[in-house]
Order: C-alpha cells, then structure tokens, then sequence
C-alpha cells in the first residue's frame, strides 16, 4: 500500500458497481469490468480492494447468490440488491431529480417530495448494511458522490470504529443554493461522519465549510471541521484520467486508420469537438447558439467549420432530458437549415455513445474541443482532449464553470452564457498561430501527465489513512467512565462538586434568558447539597441576581459573573471577592460594545456590575466570528481581562479570573478531610495546581477539545446522566442515616 502501517483493505463505494453483468438466453451470466474513470484512479493503488456498489438492475432472487458468486470471484466486487422501486426513487428521484440540478445551481429544476427522500435514506441504510457485514477492524472505507452522502454516517451508527473517507465528484454549492435542500442538516451530518472529506476544487471545499457553519453551526478552520468529538479533516484532489490510455490507443493500426479517414473526409475545414452526455448541465443550447452567432459575425466560416457533437444517450427516463433532447434537436436543424448547403453540415450531432477507439480519432483530428459546461465538477474530457492531440495540437475552449478551468490554465476560458464571446473564442481559437498552440499544448500536458487518475487515487487513501490517525490523535483526553466516578464517589468521606452553567449543565441557547435550570436538575441538586458529606458550588458568568433566584433555597456554593462574586454554601449574602474594584473601564468601553452591537445585526450586549458580555450567537456565524476578532482586537492592549465563550466575547477587570473563588474553597485550604473533588466546565482549576490533594481529582471538560482537563463528557445530557448518578448515591446515603 501507500502507507507504512496500512496492512487493511479499501472498501470502495460508489452507487454503481464498474462492471456489466448480463444473463445469456442459456440462463448463464456474463460480466465484464469497465473501464471508468474510478477504475482507472484505484488501478494505481497497491491495496488489497473491494468495491460495493449497485448492478444497475434489479436482480431476481433466486439469481442473487449467483450474481454474487461471480462478481466476489471475478471481480472482487460485493453487489447490492435494491428492490426497482427503491433503486429509482433512490437514482432517478432523489440523487438526479433533487441533488444534481440543485448541486449544479438549478434549484428550479428540483423536484423534491418525502418519498424519494425515504428511499434516498433506504438505499444508503442498505449499502451501509453490506458495508458493515464485511468491514474488519483494518479497513479504510471510500465512499464516493452525491447518491451516498448519508452513508458515512449510517455506517459509523453500525460500526463506531469505521474508519471513512468521502469524495464528491460534482460541485458543491454555494451555502446560499444548498440552504434550499428540506434535509440539508441530515445531508451534511452525513457528510462529516468521515475522517476525509475531498472536493475537486478549492471553491467546493469553501463552500462545503460554509454550508457547516451556516447550517449546523460547526466551526471550521480552512483544512476541516470540528464536528461533535471529532476533527473531520476536509481537503482537494482534483482527479485526473489514465494519459497512457489514449497514448496507447492512438498507436494503434485501427486508430491510426481511422485518423487517416476523417482526416481526409474533413480536409480544408476546421474541425471542433464536443464530447458531452445529453445533460442539461454541459450546456448544449449555449454551444449552439454561439456557433450561430460564430456564423453571424464570421460568414467567412461558412463551409470552412464543423462542429462534431456526440450527445451521449443520459437518464432518458427524467423529463427534463427529453426536454432538453427535443430542444438541441431543433437548434441543430436551424442551424444546418440557415448556414448548411448540399452536400454541407456545420453541425455532425451523433445522439449516440462512441467507442474509446472512435473517441480517440475525434478527439485527434479536431482543431478545438468546446466545452461549455453550465456547471460541471471535473470534465474529464478536457482533459482527454489535451492527451490524444498529436500535430494539430489543438485548442482547448473550455467553460470557466468547470472544475477542470481551475488548473488547466492553458485553456481558453470562456463563459458560457456570453455567445459573443464564446463565437469570438471559437475564431480566436481557430486562427491561434502555431507557436502559440503549441505553448499552451505543452503547458496544459504537463499537468495532465502529472496530475493523473492513479495520482489522484493515491493521493485520497494516503491522506485518508493519515486523516484517520490524525482524527484519534487530536482529542486525545479519554472520556469520562460514569460508573466508575459512581464507584469512587460512593467510596468517599468528603466531596467537592463544582461545576460551570452554560455547555456545561444547561446546553446553549439563542436566548441566555431562556437557559433555566430544569427541575430535574434543581430537584437532584437538592438532594446533593443536602448530603452531608457532600458540597457543590457552580462557577457561572451569568450575574447574582439570576443565579439567586434560579438556585435559591439551595445549599450550595455560587461564584457570579466569572469570579467577581461568591456566595457560600449555607449563606444568602453574596460577597464582592475584590472589595475594591476600580470601574472606571466601563464607561470607556461601553462606547465600543455598543458600536459593534450596533454593526453587528442579531447580536447583543449585556452589562453585569464587574462584566461585559458581547453575545454573537444569533449573528451570521461567519460575520458575527469576523466581528468578535476584530472587537477582541480592540480589548487586547487594555489592562482587562478578556474571556473568550462560545459565541460571546467579555471583558472584566484585570486580575479576577473565574476559578478566584474556587481557589478560596480548595487551594488556599483543603476541607478537611476532603478526598474526591470533580471539577466540570470550563472555569476551573486544574489538578497541578491543588496543593497536596491526596484523594481522587476528576477535572471534565464538556466536549471533546484540547485542553488541559483529564476526561471529557459529550455534552450536558451525559453531564446530567452522572449528576443522576451521584444524587441516587446521596439519596440512598441520606435514607440510610
Ligand atoms: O452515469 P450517471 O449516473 O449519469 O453519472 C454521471 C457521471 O457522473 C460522474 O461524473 C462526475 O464525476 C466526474 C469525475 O469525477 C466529473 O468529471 C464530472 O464533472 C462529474 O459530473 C461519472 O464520472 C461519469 O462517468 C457519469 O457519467
Ligand atoms: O460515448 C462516450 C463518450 C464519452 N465517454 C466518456 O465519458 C466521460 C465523461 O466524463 P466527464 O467528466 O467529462 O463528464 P460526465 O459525463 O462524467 O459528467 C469521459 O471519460 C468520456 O471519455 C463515454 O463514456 N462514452
């Protein structure tokens, strides 16, 4: 493999299984392996490999273990059987009716509805199972596009240690067209269940993070996304195709021939190709009607030009490409109708697939490739174009709407929706001079000779193992065992809880005011605190007033707004823990809260006695996190202390920090006999710093992150859980005496 250590397999899945499988009129099946772009990017990889995928039919029952027989010894593939009903809503419905115009920027064209989104869900739950029956503990799973997205996650429900990469090979959308999808939260949870996630393009990678922060929230740096406890490293590899294919295949005496012949049918006319499937997206109207304005302003043209279109037959039983099949049609007649002759067609339209032999001379002969993709992930024809010019060295005009425009800079770029430039392209193109020609030639060569398919292939599982290592290394704090901090706690003489408000025993909300305690939670720290044996106290930012009235009647300990005041367990007074405070700050900072209050649309700005609080979390998340930089920048040389919270920025006065109080109960004198201390939420002190503690110290940060605590607790439910817990010791404790 690519990667010392890797001694698993990789698990390829993809919606369509690389092979043909048919069943002769002697009952016997037959099957042959294509030869596809994927095929051709994991040829290169050394790994033992095993693809799962869908046949493309529906497979009788008593044919299954057959078909399957076959394709396991003949093709290591592992088949898929989906009924036809769940296989068309899942292909034709959801992935190609909804997924594909909205992800190529028609969200007019999506026809969305919740039964083909239940067999979008069924066919991924189904593909996961024959995942899951075959996964072992060293595989790497490679799921692949846009009909798989839930995958990831249905797969890590089943098997919580699969280790899984994703790749989408159309484009992903600006958040702005992707926020229309119904289930878009469910399609990007999917998504970053992955230890990998790889686009084409830079852009689609861009919009991907944006779409995490708009829609769920997620924080995002440029390489990945920080997703429930995990880093889900997200990345660019723009795929490639087999150069040495065409090489080879022009070589040989068939093509060679075949060369010769169109050559000569096309003598004395300039020849451009097109290459497309029968799809809306690779804007073939656009094409032809820049041939007709080409015609318009260069009459020269007339008899001298033809455009070669092979329209490849694609997902005839969607409405919109007979629509569109019905609409290149008539553009085609008109325009052989209005610049044709006898004996003269502008326009060759094969609605027909061709031959890689066929390709291979078309793409040869032509003096340009025309590309004119509305929207396109890749295009690999453009590359295949560049690959198989030998003399002509022909020019590439190719959409700036496809993924391939990003690093086939010898193009000729052209926007598809402007005809007059497109027409102008075209000329330019064919009247380029050859030094010219063969510079961009070279230049475009170069990368595809580089950049190949196996190089692509490699480059994704290598990463992929690293990203899966990388993805257990970054958090590396254990989680919390509950029932075993149960254990030790029923064990102890003397305990010490204290815990942080908000993420930690409230989760957060749009509304501070709206985080009140529960009554399960009042009602368990009631019997807690009434526990002799044990005292809690809770570190809060929030101000005396609220935390009086949430916890009153209660025995336990409160430190308001981060420190600044502490109130002990069996008293209602509160105390200002540094009696004399100079304020003056307020007055000079107020102006500054306001303004970015005022600039910052959805936030809010709250003034506690000793506090500022700047709370961004109903802002655009990304505005809002441009806004809190730069207000932080405004805080940093004052001599204040600012404390950066989750979605909110403060600022106190200097020399008060949120475990002062803390401090008081547990460092400057220990209870006396005091053995168990748990510290949970962001506000305490760590271990190092207790002065000769004997007993058992628990310090739990709330969510997987790095920091300097010794466990980690998911989330505030699992806090709640062990609070249960401990109660029901109390409790018991309590009824016993
Ligand atoms: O066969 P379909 O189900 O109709 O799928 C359409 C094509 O999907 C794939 O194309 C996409 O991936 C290409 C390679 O990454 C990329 O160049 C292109 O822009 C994408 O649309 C697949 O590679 C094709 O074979 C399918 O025909
Ligand atoms: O009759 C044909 C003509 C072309 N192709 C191949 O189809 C692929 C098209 O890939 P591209 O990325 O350009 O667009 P897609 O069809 O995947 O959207 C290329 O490898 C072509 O060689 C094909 O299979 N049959």
């Amino acid at each position: 493999m690519t990667e010392p250590g890797f001694s698993g397999r990789l698990i390829v899945v993809s919606n369509r299984l690389p092979v043909s499988l048919k069943k002769e009129p002697d009952g016997k099946w037959t099957s042959k392996m294509s030869s596809g772009g994927l095929v051709a990017a994991l040829s290169g990889l050394k790994s033992n490999f095993i693809w799962v995928g869908w046949i493309g039919a529906e497979i009788e029952e008593d044919d299954r273990e057959e078909v399957t027989r076959i394709l396991r010894d003949n093709h290591n593939c592992i088949p898929v059987f989906l009924s036809e009903k769940v296989a068309n809503d899942h292909y034709n419905g959801f992935s190609n009716g909804v997924l594909w115009p909205l992800f190529h920027y028609l969200p007019g064209d999506v026809d969305y509805d919740d039964d083909i989104w239940n067999s979008y869900v069924e066919a991924n739950t189904i593909f996961s199972q024959v995942v899951a029956d075959i996964l072992e503990p060293d595989d790497l799973v490679w799921v692949h596009d846009y009909h798989m997205m839930l995958m990831p996650e249905i797969l890590k429900q089943k098997c919580p240690d699969a280790r899984i990469g994703f790749f989408l090979h159309i484009p992903f959308p600006s958040s702005e067209i992707f926020r229309v999808l119904p289930c878009r939260k469910e399609i990007l949870m999917g998504m970053l269940n992955c230890c990998l996630i790889g686009f084409h393009t830079y852009d689609y990678a861009r919009h991907f993070l944006k779409a995490c922060t708009r829609i769920i929230g997620a924080e995002t740096v440029p390489n990945g996304v920080y997703f429930k406890d995990k880093f889900v490293q997200v990345g660019v590899f723009p795929v490639g195709i087999d150069p040495d294919k065409f090489f080879e295949t022009l070589q040989t005496p068939k093509v060679q021939s075949r060369i010769k012949e169109l050559s000569k049918s096309f003598e004395g006319m300039k020849v451009v190709i097109g290459i497309d499937r029968l799809d809306y997206i690779k804007g073939l109207p656009q094409k032809l009607q820049a041939i007709e304005k080409l015609f318009q302003n260069y009459p020269e043209w007339k008899g001298k030009f033809v455009l070669i279109q092979v329209a490849v037959p694609s997902r005839q039983d969607v409405d919109e490409y007979q629509k569109l099949k019905k609409e290149v049609e008539e553009l085609v007649g008109r325009i052989n109708g209005l610049y044709g002759s006898l004996g003269y067609s502008p326009i060759h339209y094969l609605f027909q697939s061709v031959d890689s032999d066929e390709l291979t001379a078309l793409y040869n002969i032509s003096d340009a490739a025309l590309i004119s993709s509305i929207r396109d992930g890749m295009n690999l024809v453009a590359q295949e174009y560049i690959v198989s010019q030998t003399d002509k060295k022909g020019v590439l005009i190719l959409s700036e709407f496809t993924g391939a425009s990003q690093s086939l800079s010898g193009a000729v770029m052209i926007n598809p929706w402007n005809t007059e430039e497109v027409a102008e392209s075209i000329n330019t193109a064919l009247t380029m001079s050859k030094e010219e020609r063969e510079e961009k030639h070279q230049m475009l060569l170069n990368y595809v000779t580089k950049h190949t398919a196996s190089h692509w292939g490699l480059g994704f599982v290598r990463e992929l193992y690293k990203a899966s290592h990388q993805a257990e290394k970054i958090f590396s704090i254990p989680k919390l065992d509950i029932d075993q901090v149960v254990e030790v706690y029923k064990k102890s003489k003397r305990r010490l809880l204290a815990f942080a408000y908000d993420g930690t025993l409230i989760p957060y909300s749009n509304l501070p005011t709206l985080c009140r305690p529960t009554q399960e939670l009042v009602d368990c720290f009631d019997v807690l605190s009434n526990d002799p044996k044990t005292d809690i106290y809770i570190l809060s930012g929030r101000d005396k007033k609220t935390l009086s009235e949430w916890f009153c009647g209660l025995n336990i300990g409160l430190s308001a707004e981060y420190g600044c005041f502490f109130k002990e367990p069996q008293s209602d007074d509160w105390e200002q823990v540094v009696p004399s405070m100079d304020l003056s700050w307020k007055e000079t900072i107020r102006p500054l809260f306001k303004y970015f209050t005022l600039r910052t649309p959805g936030s809010f700005f709250e003034e506690k006695e000793m506090l500022f609080t700047w709370h961004y979390r109903n802002a655009d998340p990304i505005f809002g996190s441009i806004q809190a930089r730069e207000l932080h920048l405004h805080l940093d040389n004052l001599p204040l202390d600012v404390i950066v919270g989750n979605k909110t920025l403060g600022v106190r006065s200097y020399n008060i920090n949120p475990t002062t109080s803390m401090r008081r109960v547990i460092q400057d004198s220990i209870p006396e006999g005091l053995d168990f201390i748990l510290l949970i939420g962001d506000t305490h002190i760590h271990p190092s710093e207790l002065p000769q503690f004997e007993g058992k110290v628990y310090t739990i940060s709330v969510g997987k992150k790095n920091s300097k605590d010794s466990f980690y607790l998911s989330d505030p439910s699992e806090v709640m859980e062990l609070v249960t817990k401990l109660e029901k010791i109390s409790s018991e404790e309590v009824q016993l005496k």
